[in-house]
């Protein structure tokens, strides 16, 4: 039976519900699964951080109260975020890193990244930051190191995207993809459609755990931005920066907008695309889209998410499912830390 220790670095909503899942089914995946999980770190930026080799009780962190310093309840917590020393040396095999997305520099969630793939831990994150702005450094940073870095959840939370296009559709050639992929955004809309203004919405999607730490960055369009870099350097093969896809994002759109577009059998979407050209280039976009209600996106309401692949052998294939939502993001956490199991369970099989 394989045991896996595992480190939370950022305790907010989606590693909590991981520690939930943990507490409530790591018995049920030693025969499912195969593996069971050991919290042995958890550092988060407003709680503090607490570290045990043996183990940490994942139901009584789930009960931890989300306020400051509140890991120094914990005996041998402290009200300080000992981010390194969790990550460099608490013991993990796994960092499991949810902390802010930093849109500008992915920054410090990169480091963390760094010094977990550094010191030969796996790394599995939900930040879109390192990925989408990193990416092509810390996966040959993972590669040097033989370790894994999973971001699933980085687009479309826990509803497999990433894997599932790079696997199963490895092969059909995939040629460009439009989506929504911002929850927030897209709950915020159909709020909208139900003549909730766009404040109260927002505030709404807040408090539900769709949001950024600043929803700026999901009704601006700068999520989804990052997301389509993602999707298009991992299945177009793009190069792509922040700076080379056009953003804008719903901020503008009135409900006197929406209401228009209802009247005219339409629905606004917030639409993230790229599409390779007949000359190889990538061109790339983010930006509201008034979609007829028989376009098969116009239909796709609150925090679902969908993307629709187009391929050059099965034309189009669209995915839809949960885009935000702490325990969705919390799978797809779970998710990776499977793909890292099965991958060195084969390994293994493989030497003998
Ligand atoms: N919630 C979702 O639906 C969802 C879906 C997909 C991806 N994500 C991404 O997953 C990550 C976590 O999301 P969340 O909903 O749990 O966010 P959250 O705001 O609830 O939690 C983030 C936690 O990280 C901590 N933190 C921030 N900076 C830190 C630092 N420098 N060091 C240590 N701790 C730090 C904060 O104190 C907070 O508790 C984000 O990057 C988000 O973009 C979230
Ligand atoms: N804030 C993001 C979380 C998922 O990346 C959203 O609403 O889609």
């Amino acid at each position: 039976m394989t045991e896996y220790k595992l480190a939370l670095v950022g305790f907010g909503g989606v590693n909590r519900a991981l520690a939930q899942l943990i507490a409530e089914r790591n018995q049920q995946w030693k025969t499912e699964l195969g593996f069971t999980l050991k919290i042995v770190g958890v550092t988060d930026l407003f709680l503090g951080s607490v570290m045990n080799r043996h183990g940490l009780d994942a139901a009584s962190l789930t009960r931890l109260p989300a306020t400051q310093g509140a890991m120094a309840q914990l005996p041998g917590g402290t009200v300080d975020a000992l981010n390194e020393t969790v990550i460099k040396d608490c013991g993990a095999d796994i960092i499991a890193e949810a902390t802010f997305t930093n849109p500008v520099d992915g920054e410090p969630a990169t480091s963390f990244c760094r010094w977990a793939l550094e010191r030969g831990k796996h790394v599995v994150t939900t930040n879109k930051g390192p990925i989408a702005l990193h990416g092509a450094e810390l996966k040959a940073l993972a590669q040097r190191n033989n370790v894994a870095f999973e971001y699933e959840g980085s687009v479309m939370s826990g509803t497999p995207v990433i894997r599932l296009a790079k696997q199963s559709l490895a092969g059909s050639v995939i040629t460009g993809f439009e989506g929504i992929l911002n929850g927030t955004s897209n709950f915020v809309l159909t709020c909208m459609e139900g003549g909730l203004g766009f404040a109260e919405a927002v505030s709404q999607a807040q408090a539900l755990g769709y949001a950024e730490a600043d929803p700026t960055a999901d009704v601006a369009g700068h999520d989804v931005r990052l997301k389509v870099v993602i999707l298009a350097n991992e299945l177009l093969d793009a190069k792509l920066t922040i700076n080379d896809v056009t953003c804008s994002g719903i901020a503008s759109l009135s409900l006197d907008d929406i209401e228009k577009a209802r009247h005219d059998n339409a629905r606004w979407k917030l639409i993230g695309a790229a599409t390779r050209q007949a000359d190889g280039s990538i061109s790339a976009s983010v930006e509201p889209r008034l979609l007829s209600n028989d376009h098969p996106l116009a239909s796709i309401s609150g925090a679902t998410n969908a993307v629709s692949f187009t391929s050059e052998l099965l034309g189009a294939v669209t995915v839809s499912g949960p885009g935000a939502g702490r325990t969705e993001t919390a799978f797809a956490l779970l998710s990776d830390i499977i793909h890292i199991h099965q991958s060195a369970t084969r390994k293994q099989e493989h030497n003998q």
